[in-house]
């Protein structure tokens, strides 16, 4: 996205009484997720914290952006929502079900959940013709009899901008931007009620970036999907979600509603990032989260306190003695910071 930051431009919250009347879709609750990794064939096994008690919420149709530096752990947690990746601890809710084992209730509402990717061409095989990409899902969930399935894939393609002519090529043959469509109506095949978009532009062409991201939105107003939206983007989050979660070093600074969160940033990371956009040449790759001074600490292992103390203007003594709580702010959002202890 070439623009800078606007906060109106956020689409507006729902208002109060909608949400407190609604059910999450999603519930994660204190999710956590250790790899086991090894530096060499005789080093010691370490655990690598990659998502530290993370808890939010998604609302059925909304947009829920997770955002953060390369390595703060989005993607992880969009594999575990996915059940690409089993969490170390902490609950997945989806629909009021924990989403842990294999039973038919569980496998039935993994199908309502799927995943766009980053990069589209590694994520089609690149031996079949696109249609029976999208098509596998009706397939494998067993959706529609396969003679019908042609038919519903020439809808999708419609859906999403597509000509029934482009059904018959292979992913080499379409360019990035068509192939990340293919994604989007490979992932829609399924019928889904959340789709977990994780960096869906960030490997398209800036001119590009805005067609798909107007497709995700007219595909949100049409059919109503909600998505947790994983991105470095800050820009493109303000663009399309609703509610926004800041992550650094697997956990979660800042959370509130988007258009407060980038009006009043709370959390000194929160405002690290949003003071670097205005900065940026817009025309090249740096259109990404500009990261604030010094490295990202390894979560082989984490700063102790407040993970972010190392890199933050305003450290105090206590911030590296302990974790701050969360704790709610005046305009809605939920930071934790010892500044406001
Ligand atoms: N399978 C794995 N085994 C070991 N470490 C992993 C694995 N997957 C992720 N990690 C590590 O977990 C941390 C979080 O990675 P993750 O990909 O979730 O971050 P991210 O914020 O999505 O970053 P990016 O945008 O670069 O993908 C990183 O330090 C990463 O190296």
């Amino acid at each position: 996205m070439n623009k800078p930051i606007n906060p109106e431009t956020a689409p507006p919250p729902a208002d109060d009484d909608d949400q407190r009347a609604e059910a999450p879709l999603l519930q994660i609750d204190d999710l956590v997720k250790q790899f086991t990794v090894r530096r060499g064939l005789f080093a010691r096994a370490r655990k690598l914290s990659a998502v530290n008690e993370i808890s939010l919420n998604v609302r059925p149709g909304e947009t829920f952006a997770l955002i953060g530096e390369s390595g703060c752990g989005k993607t992880t947690v969009g594999r575990m929502v996915t059940g690409l990746e089993k969490p170390t601890a902490g609950t997945i809710r989806y629909r009021g079900t924990e989403m842990v084992g294999r039973s038919q209730r569980v496998t039935d509402l993994r199908r309502e959940i799927q995943m766009i990717f980053q990069d589209p061409y590694a994520s089609l095989n690149p031996r079949l013709r696109v249609w029976e990409s999208v098509a596998e899902p009706i397939f494998g969930f067993r959706l529609m009899p396969k003679s019908a399935a042609r038919g519903r894939v020439e809808e999708l393609f419609s859906l999403v901008g597509l000509r029934p002519d482009q059904m018959d090529r292979f992913p080499h043959e379409l360019s990035g931007g068509q192939r990340q469509r293919v994604g989007i109506a490979r992932a829609l095949a399924a019928d889904p009620k959340l789709i977990v978009a994780d960096e869906p532009v960030s490997a398209l062409d800036v001119s590009i970036q805005a067609q798909i991201l107007n497709l995700m939105r007219k595909i949100h107003g049409q059919l109503g999907i909600a998505y947790l939206f994983i991105s470095h983007d800050l820009s493109v989050v303000a663009h399309i979600s609703t509610r926004i979660a800041v992550m650094y070093l697997g956990e979660i600074v800042e959370t509130g509603e988007t258009r407060a969160v980038l009006r009043n940033p709370q959390h000194p990371y929160t405002q690290e990032l949003l003071a670097s956009v205005p900065r940026r040449r817009v025309s090249d790759r740096s259109e990404r989260v500009r990261p604030p001074k010094g490295d990202l600490p390894s979560p082989l292992d984490p700063p102790s306190g407040c993970r972010f103390h190392p890199r933050c203007r305003h450290a105090m003594p206590e911030c590296s003695a302990s974790a701050p709580a969360q704790r709610e702010m005046p305009n809605g959002a939920r930071v934790r910071c010892h500044l406001y202890d």
